[in-house]
């Protein structure tokens, strides 16, 4: 079964009533603005994407940039690790890339959030590396609503360190240690949760996205010349 089938068909395998994924996601963004999902994507996807993400040489992942949208400012005691911006050219992402569509329509089916696109990067940190606490997106200044993690680190264990740390809106409480576990998935309010990436004592592998409204209809010009 294809990845992007498997949310489709899980939903349509249950009743009315029954565990849609897609309602489960919604409904806890909804009411407690997170989620994490142990095992969304098929096991098959997993290792395609494993394989294809350690199959890219090293030099070609940038050193992550800091500042509204992520933009160019490197900033060495924020975040060390390194990132690489994905798209469809291999199979394992185009697959990955079709189930994140699903899943960008059924969160506009059931919150009308408007989520008009998905951009995404692998992230791997090497030993010794963090992300301080940040926010993903600033209100009124973003195309970022919604941010997942994706995580492919084989073995993990917790000795590894590597913790994802969500805090409470505007706050320093922690309310949720994540473990970076190959298939597990968080989701989350891009401009709601403070986070934090714990120093990681292996290499961590991950995927990064971001559902995001198109807000450029101010430039846009209609009708076109
Ligand atoms: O890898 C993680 O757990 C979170 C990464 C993150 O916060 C980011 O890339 O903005
Ligand atoms: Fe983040």
């Amino acid at each position: 079964m294809s990845a992007e089938r498997s949310l489709a068909d899980t939903s349509r395998r249950q009743g009315p009533d029954g565990d849609d994924p897609l309602d489960r996601i919604a409904a806890a963004l909804r009411e407690t603005g997170y989620i994490v999902l142990p095992a969304p994507l098929p096991p098959a996807l997993l290792g395609s994407l494993l394989r294809h993400f350690r199959s890219i040489d090293r030099a070609r992942f940038q050193a992550a940039g800091i500042g509204r949208e992520q933009e160019h400012q490197l900033n060495q005691f924020v975040r060390t690790d390194e990132i690489f911006w994905l798209d469809r050219s291999n199979p394992a992402v185009a697959a990955y890339l079709n189930w994140a569509e699903t899943m960008r329509l059924g969160l506009n089916r059931r919150l009308f959030l408007g989520l008009f696109d998905y951009e995404c990067h692998y992230a791997r940190y090497d030993r010794g590396s963090y992300y301080k606490k940040h926010l993903d997106a600033f209100k009124g200044n973003t195309n970022r609503i919604v941010s997942t993690v994706l995580y492919l680190t084989p073995n993990w264990q917790p000795k590894d360190g590597g913790e994802l740390q969500i805090y409470a809106p505007d706050s320093d409480e922690v309310i949720e240690k994540v473990a970076p576990r190959f298939g597990q998935m968080v989701v989350f309010l891009s401009e709601e949760f403070p986070h934090e990436v714990l120093t990681s004592h292996r290499p961590r592998y991950s995927v990064t996205g971001w559902f995001r409204v198109n807000n450029s209809l101010g430039e846009t010009i209609d009708p076109a010349r």
